[in-house]
């Protein structure tokens, strides 16, 4: 194959607990995530000159070894000893920084894409593998769907029922947040409340969005919150335009809510984009790997498909 092209899509957290630290100074983790529809467009193409060319429509996104679709080709070069190159172009639609893991998508779907372009065979769990080494959240955008994220994001359990289809706002203050720093700042041992992942879980068999909305819980608000308080009236205003729930993803400052209605989630995304003065706010939906293929229960099992 000389050419081709992946949607790398964003994921969001449905509910995210921290439960322990280990020595490194990294965090464990349990974690429902979700991919919504809203994706990257990544184009691949081998060139016989052996280098890596990444172009981004985003001009001050790095387009060296500091961005990860890069780091995802170097890896697989050198591993597989491949002296061909490649030119990488990524159309950004995902907010950057923003806990929707946007640069985690893009790696995952350079690993999937360099398997794929040289015939490389590599398994699902081979690549899950190679993600690892470079961002706790990469394998399971190589997975993606609804999956049970534990250990420090490594450990992916597929959720046996899927979320059910609904609508989702993403709306994202204009400020980056590190993620890094979001952990440092967690004073887990000392939370109060914390998630409760099965009630997610059985929430998503029953196919209850209302109770899943009730559900959503992210510990990691309890950092980012008071750094920056609009979180809490973005969370608020989602629920007065009909939300069944509204929660930051990931470490933020992305907020998103659940809609029953498409049109429900259309209109929030336009009043809340005029209220709060916000030019990153996406109306989008739950995807499903794999949707529309017969017998497919939303997670696509051992199906390699950006
Ligand atoms: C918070 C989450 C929730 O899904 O998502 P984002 O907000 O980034 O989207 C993830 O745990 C983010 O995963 P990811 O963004 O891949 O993190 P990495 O690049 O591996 O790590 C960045 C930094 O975050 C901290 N870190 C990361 C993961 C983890 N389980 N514990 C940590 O303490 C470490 O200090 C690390 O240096
Ligand atoms: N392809 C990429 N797209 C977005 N960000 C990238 C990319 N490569 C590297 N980065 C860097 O990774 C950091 C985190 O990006 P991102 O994955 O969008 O955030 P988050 O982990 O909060 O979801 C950013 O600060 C950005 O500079």
């Amino acid at each position: 194959m000389r050419e081709l092209r992946l949607k790398a899509r964003a994921k969001i957290n449905l509910t995210l607990d921290v439960t322990g630290k280990r020595e490194d100074g990294y965090h464990l983790i349990k974690s429902i995530m979700q991919t919504v529809s809203l994706y990257d467009g990544i184009y691949m193409k081998r060139i016989r000159k052996n280098e890596i060319i990444i172009k981004n429509s985003l001009p001050w996104l790095p387009t060296d070894n500091r961005n990860l679709a890069y780091k995802a080709a170097e890896l697989m070069k050198e591993r597989f000893d491949i002296t061909e190159g490649v030119y990488i172009e990524i159309d950004k639609r995902i907010p950057v920084a923003a806990g929707l893991a946007g640069g985690s998508a893009d790696c995952a779907a350079v690993l999937v894409g360099m398997n794929r372009l040289f015939g490389l065979g590599l398994s699902m769990k081979e690549l899950e593998h190679l993600a690892f080494l470079l961002g706790s959240d990469i394998p399971y955008c190589v997975q993606r769907g609804t999956m049970l994220s534990e250990g420090v994001g490594e450990i992916l359990t597929p959720v046996k029922c899927a979320c059910p289809m609904c609508y989702v706002v993403l709306a994202k203050l204009p400020v980056s947040v590190s993620t890094a720093m979001v952990y440092s700042g967690l004073d887990w041992k000392g939370l109060k409340n914390h998630p409760d992942t099965e009630g997610m879980i059985q929430a998503m068999a029953e196919k209850d969005i209302t109770k899943m909305g009730g559900l959503l819980a992210n510990v990691l608000e309890t950092v980012t919150i008071p750094m920056y308080p609009k979180i809490a009236q973005i969370k608020e205003e989602m629920a007065r335009l009909g939300a069944e729930g509204a929660l930051m993803s990931g470490s933020g400052p992305t907020v998103f809510g659940l809609f029953k209605e498409e049109e429900d989630a259309k209109q929030a995304a336009t009043s809340i984009r005029k209220k709060f003065g916000l030019k990153e706010v996406v109306a989008t939906r739950i995807y499903h790997v794999n949707e529309g293929k017969r017998g497919e229960d939303g997670n696509g099992r051992n199906e390699i498909r950006h």
